[in-house]
């Protein structure tokens, strides 16, 4: 198969990531006869030193002409305080909405080897398995106003939601949940916001046109504590923007880092922008040491979500087990007798396995 894929590395630790994905998806395709062809674009603060706007119109262009786009990371301390229409953030943001990536689906699944990395208790962390399926273009991050006020004293942030809005998410939310564990938790503050009262009202009506799947309503505050109390007893979580952008990291320490985390942000039409979970890491840019999983995870969404090839998406999920299996991991994972490297080093790992493990299709001989 011939896909074309926009790679935008973005800023800090992006620009270090995205070279491992594309390392990774190179392997693959020559393994498994298949024409994938990179285009690289700036977005972000990058883009704002080069063209002076988060996301030049070239760069939306190109992502409207891809097959699929993987992105790395926006934003710094360099940009910190720049004006609002300057800030990286906003690049991402406008893409997003740009190319109607509503849903935004965070798949949190520990692997066997990470059990020990979490902070958290292993008979806690040990059964979780869920998927934030999260809000992406409507909420607090789009609504106006969003301006000073009162000479600069006063603030407005708009949390707005259509029915609509609600509809769409909700409805891809109880899909999913129907071809997972039939379970559906919405998560709102229904007893403060009207916007929360919309959304429960709308999950009501939809739960009809699926009987088979269960659904509980739960406040966000509560879910926060029961998601690291109580993993095991989440499915499919349904959001809207903000409290999955918040909920997905807290998540993320089920797996043992933000590091680990994979997204996909899709459109109707299964078109799709993977990106990790994670941001730049300003604390940890250029120093070769972030962890590449979690992108190389997103590409593995790219391949099943956006080119069906679940064979392949199979096999880069496979290879991050395999070299987790070994004891390869970067610093932000604690694996006791590991083997610490960096990035170049584990993504050729995973390479490494890519190759063998189509030379004699059988995990066990590429890595003990
Ligand atoms: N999708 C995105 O582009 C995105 C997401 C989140 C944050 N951001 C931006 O990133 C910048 C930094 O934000 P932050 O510090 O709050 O969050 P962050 O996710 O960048 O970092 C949080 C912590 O996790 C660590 N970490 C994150 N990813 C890692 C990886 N792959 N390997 C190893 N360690 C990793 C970092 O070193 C840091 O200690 C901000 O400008 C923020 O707006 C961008
Ligand atoms: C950088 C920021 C705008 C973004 C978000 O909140 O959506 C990030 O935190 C994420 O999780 O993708
Ligand atoms: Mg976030």
């Amino acid at each position: 198969m011939k896909k074309h894929i926009v790679l935008l590395p973005g800023d800090g630790i992006g620009q270090e990531v995205i070279h491992s994905a594309q390392g990774a998806l190179t392997a693959l395709a020559e393994e498994y006869n298949h024409t994938f062809t990179f285009e690289t674009h700036d977005i972000g603060g990058t883009a704002v030193d080069l063209h002076e706007t988060p996301l030049p119109p070239s760069t939306l262009e190109a992502c409207k002409n891809a097959d699929a786009v993987l992105l790395g990371a926006v934003g710094g301390p360099k940009w910190d305080n720049y004006p609002s229409h300057l800030r990286p953030e906003k690049g991402l943001l406008a893409i997003r909405k740009e190319l109607g990536l509503f849903a935004n689906l965070r798949p949190v699944k520990g692997f066997k080897k990470l059990l020990h990395a979490s902070p958290l208790k292993e008979e806690v962390v040990k059964d979780s398995d869920l998927l934030i399926v999260r809000e992406l273009t409507g909420g607090l991050y789009f609504g106006t106003p969003s301006e000073r006020r009162d000479n600069g004293d006063a603030v407005v942030d708009t949390l707005a939601y259509t029915r609509h809005e609600i509809e769409r998410i909700v409805d891809n939310a109880f899909k999913y949940a129907q071809i997972r564990r039939k379970h559906l938790t919405s998560v709102d503050k229904a007893n403060v916001l009207e916007s929360s009262k919309l959304w429960r009202e709308v999950v009501e009506e939809k739960k009809a046109e699926y009987p088979d799947v269960t659904v509980v309503h739960q406040l966000v505050d509560s879910a926060a504590m029961k998601l690291i109390t109580n993993p095991a007893s989440f499915d499919v979580i349904v959001t809207e923007n903000m409290f999955g952008d918040i909920l997905s990291d807290e998540a993320s320490v089920l797996t043992g880092s933000l590091g680990m985390l994979p997204s996909a942000s899709l459109r109707e039409d299964g078109f799709g922008l993977y990106e990790p979970v994670h941001g730049s890491a300003p604390d940890i840019a250029g120093q070769g040491i972030a962890n590449p999983l979690a992108m190389i995870l997103s590409a593995s969404l790219m391949l099943k979500y956006s080119f069906h090839m679940e064979k392949e998406a199979a096999v880069l999920e496979e290879a991050v087990h395999s070299v987790l299996e070994d004891g390869y991991h970067t610093g932000d994972l604690h694996i006791i007798d590991g083997h610490k490297v960096g990035t170049e080093e584990l993504t050729n790992k995973i390479i490494e396995f890519i190759k063998c493990k189509n030379a004699t299709n059988s995990i066990q001989s590429c890595y003990s």
